[in-house]
């Protein structure tokens, strides 16, 4: 990253305690029309977001996401309750009171919606014209938020002429030229591969880190909320359903559409053969497969030395991963053993001593 772009802290500054953007008992309501029923898209939705954190909103198509954020900015009015950005009622508000609000909160869009015929110096300047900025001002800042995306040698290429993530890159820095404070960010990588998504994530991470910006991201990929969301809400039909450090929720989800989520980046699945053979039920010669769930400081306990030195027990490992949720160390191991009742008792109560979930999954010949 080259020269900073300086961003103005907020005036007065929060409060810790304060949310950034508060939804209190919020509902929006889209009347019935044409022979389409009235939808609920947000239902009685009361959440929080603190100052400086990336909160990630997560859901299937249709749970609400582009309405919630839509209300943070003003575009959607709350039918019932109230969104509050850095403590002021924004539904109310006129659309000339909205104006600073809106200069105060940058969107990024999975499209990029960047304008062609524009070069990516101009896309970027376009904001800070609008607000009225002198030419001087405009090619310093521009220059600084191409270099901070790492598009400097592309000021003068057109839209056209740039890749997906490069596309991006430009939308972010156009979501930064007025300085906001909050970063909304609309499916920001769904159209892109998985490497370049991994690098526009590390960006906005970077952006977080550095500058301090609130970011809100809402996606439908539980891999963009697992890499830097510090905590993530979970929608559907409009209702929230769970919400949480994005660790604790990824790692022990308590709803069905959580688990259904996260159920291929927290954990391991078993082997096809194996999950084919599995019973619930212990018997004379079956094994016995035990899910072992380690995180944070006890990533690194000693599980299957524990096991089979100290307790003697026969251990096979079938399936394994180690990764990290928003930062956080977190592994998976799958094994079977014996699956005598003493021994199972013994196994699961040393891992347990270890600080680690241990669960029997089933049962194999
Ligand atoms: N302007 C509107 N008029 C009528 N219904 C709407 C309007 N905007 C959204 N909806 C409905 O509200 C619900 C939530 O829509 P929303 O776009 O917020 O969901 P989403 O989670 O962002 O979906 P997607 O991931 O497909 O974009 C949907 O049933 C949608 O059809």
């Amino acid at each position: 990253m080259n020269a900073p772009v300086r961003f103005e802290a907020a005036s007065l500054p929060l409060p810790a305690a304060e949310p950034i953007v508060r939804f209190d008992g919020v509902c929006r309501l889209f009347a019935a029309r044409r022979g389409s029923p009235a939808v609920r898209a947000i239902d009685d939705l009361t959440l929080d977001v603190a100052p400086g954190e990336i909160f990630g909103v997560i859901g299937r198509s249709g749970a609400g996401k582009s309405t919630l954020i839509r209300l943070i900015n003003g575009l959607e009015r709350p039918t019932s309750g109230r969104v509050l950005v850095e403590g002021v009622d924004v539904g109310p508000l006129a659309e000339a009171a909205l104006r600073p609000l809106r200069r105060s909160i940058g969107m990024v869009f999975q499209h990029f919606n960047l304008l062609s015929s524009r070069s990516v110096f101009d896309n970027v300047a376009l904001p800070l014209e609008v607000a009225g900025a002198g030419k001087a001002e405009i090619r310093r800042s521009v220059g600084e938020l191409l270099d901070l995306v790492g598009l400097a040698d592309k000021r003068n290429r057109y839209p056209a002429e740039l890749s997906g993530g490069q596309k991006q890159r430009v939308g972010i820095a156009r979501a930064l030229a007025t300085r906001p404070k909050i970063l909304l960010g609309d499916e920001v990588t769904s159209a892109l591969d998985p490497e370049t998504t991994a690098s526009i994530l590390a960006l906005l991470a970077d952006i977080n880190r550095t500058f301090g910006v609130t970011i809100v991201l809402i996606t439908h990929e539980i891999a963009v909320v697992k890499d830097i969301c510090h905590r993530v809400a979970v929608l559907e039909a409009g209702r929230l359903i769970e919400t949480g450090r994005t660790f604790d929720v990824l790692t022990r989800p308590h709803h069905a559409t959580t688990a259904s989520f996260v159920r291929n980046v927290a954990g391991v699945e078993l082997p096809a053969d194996i999950a084919q053979r599995l019973t619930h039920e212990p018997g004379p010669g079956r094994q016995a497969l035990l899910r072992i769930t380690f995180s944070g400081s006890h990533a690194t306990a000693p599980v299957i030395s524990r096991l089979t030195t100290v307790l003697g027990i026969d251990v096979n490992i079938l399936a394994g991963r180690i990764d990290s949720i928003a930062g956080e160390p977190f592994g998976a191991l799958l094994v079977s053993m014996p699956g005598e009742a003493a021994v199972r008792l013994a196994a699961v109560s040393a891992l347990r001593a270890l600080q680690l979930q241990a669960e029997v999954v089933g049962y194999v010949a």
